[in-house]
């Protein structure tokens, strides 16, 4: 009997965004075994941490079994936070412009790129999460418009836009990855085990 709980089936990554698993891939090499499904859940309106935590109940109840899932954030401090989790759309109806529109009443264009990423070990257990977050500001669009909001988000101490740096730089430093380092470290602390089937 392996120490460690024992998981029975590998975690699945629940997402309908290729551009995200790409970068967990590529985060996570094989350091965390997991599977993906490309899935679109429903996302409540609320505080970023319950809509992740909520996004990985129903995910779990679609798998039935361990998933992990994540929601993403971006948040400008002068709008309190704002757009937050409500990112996705904003881009969707405004773009890059209309996102630096919304700044241009204030002087404060600091903003930062947050992660929450949440580990549901089955239908019925409670969801935990993992937070990164990376500083930066909204500038004007720079660099190819290959992964949403990337062109307008310079991140602190650099002088390129996310979409600007090569792959590996961001992954390095990115929102993430950082949430991803604390998912690994659980990962490793809780020594899962997996039963192949
Ligand atoms: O590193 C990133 N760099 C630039 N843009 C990003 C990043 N990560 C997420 N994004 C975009 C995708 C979506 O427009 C919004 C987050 O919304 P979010 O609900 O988390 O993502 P999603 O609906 O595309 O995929 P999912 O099925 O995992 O919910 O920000
Ligand atoms: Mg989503």
């Amino acid at each position: 009997m392996a120490s460690g709980s024992l998981l029975l089936r590998p975690v699945t990554f629940v997402t309908g965004n290729a551009k995200k698993l790409e970068e967990v891939r590529a985060i996570l090499g094989n350091s965390i075994p997991f599977q993906s499904l490309k899935l679109e859940l429903p996302e409540l309106q609320g505080e970023p941490e319950e809509i992740s935590k909520e996004k990985a109940r129903l995910a779990a109840k679609e798998v039935n079994g361990p998933v992990l899932v994540e929601d993403t954030c971006l948040c400008f401090n002068a709008l309190n936070g704002l757009p937050g989790p409500y990112i996705k759309w904003f881009l969707q109806k405004i773009g890059h412009e209309g996102l630096n529109n919304l700044l241009k009443a204030y002087d404060d264009k600091s903003a930062y790129a947050m992660c929450i990423f949440s580990l549901a070990l089955g239908p019925n257990e409670e969801p935990v999460s993992f937070v990164g977050k990376t500083m930066g500001k909204i500038v004007l669009p720079r660099g190819p418009p290959d992964f949403g909001w990337d062109p307008i988000f310079e991140p602190d101490g650099y002088q390129l836009t996310y979409a600007e740096m090569p792959k590996d730089e961001k992954n390095k430093i990115s929102h993430r990855s950082r949430a991803l380092s604390l998912v690994r470290a659980q990962f490793a602390a809780a020594n899962y085990t997996f039963q192949s089937r």
